[in-house]
């Protein structure tokens, strides 16, 4: 039975699902070092933003074939050392939305009407109605900066409140800004503009710092800025500052650079002009039920050989079009591995063409399953749908996709060229009936075969007696012949032969079958 560790806190549901099919060990709190120690023993780990994952944890995880994180942030994950070792990420896009979105609104309301300082001090005895003189949002601007999931639910429950509403998100259009009532604009104009500041972007090498002491200084000071997305994207020590100075009127934090809050951060002493959650974004009874549903069933798929639905390393599968898909992902890798073999080593570039209906389909689960089976000869089981890509770019195998939805010799096939160290050669295939792979064409040479685990394919002069000298030279190295097809484009001009064979083609007989007048190429494939 495979092993998973949970190593943060998981809603119960998902622990359900995934004792289904794996050995659970619930370990939550354990250090790097401890990680470190005992994540060889797993074949899967399930984590929220507690758990760092690091390289070393990675390089020492040799069983580790999927990280999921219950929630969305994975920058606690080192994704691209996951990726190298063929570890898949998944994550739960959409499962704690609504619960960060509604944490933000009322981290803005708490923070306007004094809330957490008036509970305070109701609690401590007094009754100070004067000291907690609030503002109103209503028509206030808010700025939000990430127009993604939760900022755009924010804007729908802000324009409700009669929120003004300024956008900034250089990868969004204009026209879903104007669906969701935003005005799509500048940060710098954002930052002057706006009454409240609410930050919903991933923190990258590119917001890091995004909001530091300059661009705070844009603000008003009568303004106050929220963010309950990522540590790191203000600079604390700037916030702390202009909040002190008086340059801006406030801040409620959810998210900081470092987790937990340090005890001598500046936060903790700006005063009462900041709300501080520890990191409570996610934190519903709803939410956690859907991150831990998520992505338990992910996990649990993945351990199955299924795959995954949300995972950020490799190209995802709309979930109806898994089905359909299967059959040609295995056909992909099939024709990957065999264009390889025929091409030699050393390949320069792969072209993946996807045809008839195949070419209206998802095509980038196809082109990595190609890629898969054309490193599978050099890299065997290392290689697989999570690193194929990096592996080939690394290789510098160039890869490009194209499509003919006009060839409709069946229903979908898909055309391979690569060229290697033996010159460039082309296959196709293609499925047939609900799962039935087939070798359609060799080198443009029209044949109609099952791929099989031992095959030998020639090129040869179509002529009288060919295909019998070929058969006898198999006999007399006692291989046995399980069928054979011959595909030519005129008589007598040029033609591929297809052998499936029984039995591994021993040593030495590719050069005895390349002394066979005619014969003018032959090469033993394994699949
Ligand atoms: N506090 C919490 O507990 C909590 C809970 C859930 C999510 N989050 C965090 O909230 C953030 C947003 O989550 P989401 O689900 O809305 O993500 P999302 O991917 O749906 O949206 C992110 C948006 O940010 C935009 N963006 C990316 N880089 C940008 C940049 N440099 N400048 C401006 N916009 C940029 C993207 O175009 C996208 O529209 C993430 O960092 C996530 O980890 C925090
Ligand atoms: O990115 C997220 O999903 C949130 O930051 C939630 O983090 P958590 O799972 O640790 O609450």
């Amino acid at each position: 039975m495979p092993k998973v560790l949970v190593s943060d806190p998981i809603d119960q549901a998902g622990i359900d699902i995934l004792s289904q099919v794996a050995q659970v060990d619930v370990n939550t709190g354990l250090s790097a070092e401890q990680l470190v120690g005992i994540i060889a023993d797993y074949d899967a780990l399930m984590i929220r933003s507690g758990t760092q994952v690091t390289k070393e944890i990675i390089e020492a995880g040799n069983s580790l074939k999927i990280i999921g994180r219950a929630g969305v942030g994975v920058d606690n994950v080192d994704v691209p050392a996951a990726t190298r070792k063929g570890i898949v990420v998944v994550n739960s896009p959409e499962g704690n939305t609504i619960a960060a979105a509604e944490h933000a609104l009322a981290m803005m309301l708490s923070m306007s009407r004094h809330i957490p300082e008036a509970n305070a001090s109701v609690k401590a005895g007094k009754w100070e109605r004067n000291r907690f003189i609030g503002v109103e949002v209503y028509k206030k601007t808010l700025g939000i900066v990430g127009l993604g999931k939760i900022g755009s639910h924010l804007a729908a429950a802000a324009k409700a409140m009669g929120m003004k509403l300024l956008a900034y998100d250089p990868f969004i259009s204009t026209e879903r800004a104007d669906q969701l009532g935003c005005r799509l604009v500048e940060l710098e104009l954002l930052m002057r503009e706006s009454d409240y500041i609410t930050l919903h972007i991933p923190k990258t090498p590119e917001t890091l710092h995004l909001i530091n002491a300059e661009v705070l200084s844009k603000m008003k000071p009568t303004a106050r800025i929220i963010n309950c997305a990522r540590g790191g994207i203000i600079d604390e020590a700037a916030l702390a500052e202009a909040i002190k100075e008086g340059k801006i009127a406030g801040a409620a934090i959810d998210v900081y650079e470092h987790e937990p809050l340090e005890a001598d951060s500046p936060l903790r002493t700006v005063g009462q002009n900041i709300v501080l959650t520890p990191h409570l974004g996610a934190s519903t009874a709803e939410a956690q039920v859907n991150v831990a549903i998520d992505v338990a069933e992910q996990i649990r798929d993945v351990l199955l050989g299924l795959p995954a639905r949300s995972a950020v390393n490799i190209p995802g599968i709309f979930p109806d079009s898994i089905e359909k898909l299967k059959p040609y992902l295995q056909l992909a890798e099939t024709l990957g591995n065999l264009v390889s073999q025929l091409a030699g080593g050393r390949v320069d570039y792969l072209n993946v063409q996807l045809q008839g209906e195949l070419a209206t389909n998802q095509g980038q689960p196809v082109v990595v399953a190609a890629l898969k089976g054309l490193l599978s000869q050099a890299l065997r089981e290392r290689v697989n749908y999570v690193n194929a890509s990096i592996e080939a770019k690394e290789r510098g195998i160039r890869v490009v996709e194209t499509r003919d939805a006009s060839i409709r010799d069946y229903t979908g096939s898909l055309h391979l060229s690569a060229k290697g160290t033996l010159g460039e050669h082309t296959v196709t295939g293609a499925v047939l009936g609900e799962s039935e792979i087939r070798i359609t064409s060799v080198d443009d040479f029209p044949v109609n075969v099952s791929p099989t685990h031992h095959m030998l394919f020639t090129l040869h002069r179509d002529m009288p007696g060919i295909i019998g000298k070929i058969g006898s030279q198999l006999g007399s190295f006692n291989v046995n012949i399980a069928s054979m097809q011959v595909g030519r484009k005129i008589v007598r001009g040029d033609a591929v032969m297809v052998l499936s064979l029984d039995d591994p083609l021993p040593e030495g007989i590719l050069a005895e079958i390349l002394k066979v007048p005619g014969i003018r190429d032959a090469y033993t494939v394994n699949l």
